[in-house]
């Protein structure tokens, strides 16, 4: 029986949409994580403020896990009144779990290629194995050299390594390429066209029913 990997899957969540909810369910069964913490943001690092309250944010995830026990939420970081960054949130988890579990990270690909303007990047791994969906558009191939020699550091393909160690290693994934973004989903609400392929039918329903992102 390997060790259990605990999962933080971050985000800013306006709204949370298939192309978050696919690539981690099937990145669950490649490396076998059993349970995934959903992570809203409150202050986002590096966008805009949300278009949505706090509240409309949690209440779309909550409808979005409905019946999926792979997934839960963590609110911690709606509780703190700052930036949320990760290293923080991190920090916070180890105090509460201590040093010995093993704790998993995950990002889209868009996110990794940001990595070195994340507060205090090169420690995140002092924490946590981070683990990457892949996403159309992006690559790990990056033109930052700090950035690929971090990379080629500490990329690990072994899946048991992650669940042995507590930290450490960046995992890159093979999960399946959905071209989504919360983005493009606002924009289409606000050109009145089609989207509810792009997420689960009940956050859609909420969307419509409050009026959201007009
Ligand atoms: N389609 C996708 N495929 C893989 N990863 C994704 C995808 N969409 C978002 N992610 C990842 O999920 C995390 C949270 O993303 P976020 O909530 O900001 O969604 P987003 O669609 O990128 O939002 P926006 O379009 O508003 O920037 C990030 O690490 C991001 O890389
Ligand atoms: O810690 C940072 O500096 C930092 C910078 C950018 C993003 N993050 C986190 O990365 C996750 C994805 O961010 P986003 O902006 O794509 O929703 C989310 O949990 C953010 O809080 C963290």
């Amino acid at each position: 029986m390997p060790k259990q990997l605990y999962a933080l899957f971050g985000g800013t969540f306006d709204p949370i949409h298939n192309g978050h909810l696919l690539p981690v369910m099937a990145l669950a069964k490649e490396v076998g994580l059993t349970q995934v913490n959903l992570l809203p943001n409150h202050i986002p690092p590096h966008k805009q403020q949300p278009d949505t309250t706090p509240i409309q944010r949690v209440a779309m995830l909550k409808l979005a896990i409905e019946g999926n026990p792979l997934f839960t939420i963590d609110m911690r970081e709606l509780n703190r009144d700052k930036p949320s960054y990760t290293i923080d949130t991190l920090e916070e988890w180890r105090k509460e779990h201590g040093m010995d579990v093993s704790l998993a990270f995950i990002i889209g690909q868009d996110s990794l290629l940001s990595l070195p303007s994340w507060q205090r990047w090169r420690e995140l791994l002092n924490y946590c194995h981070l683990l990457v969906c892949r996403r159309p558009g992006f690559t790990a191939q990056t033109e930052s050299p700090e950035l690929k020699e971090w990379i080629v550091q500490h990329q690990t393909q072994d899946i048991a390594l992650l669940h042995q160690k507590p930290h450490g290693h960046l995992y890159l994934a093979h999960t399946p390429l959905e071209d989504i973004s919360a983005t493009e989903i606002r924009q289409q609400i606000r050109e009145q066209k089609d989207y509810h392929t792009l997420l689960p039918e009940k956050v859609w329903q909420y969307i419509q029913q409050n009026q959201l992102y007009i």
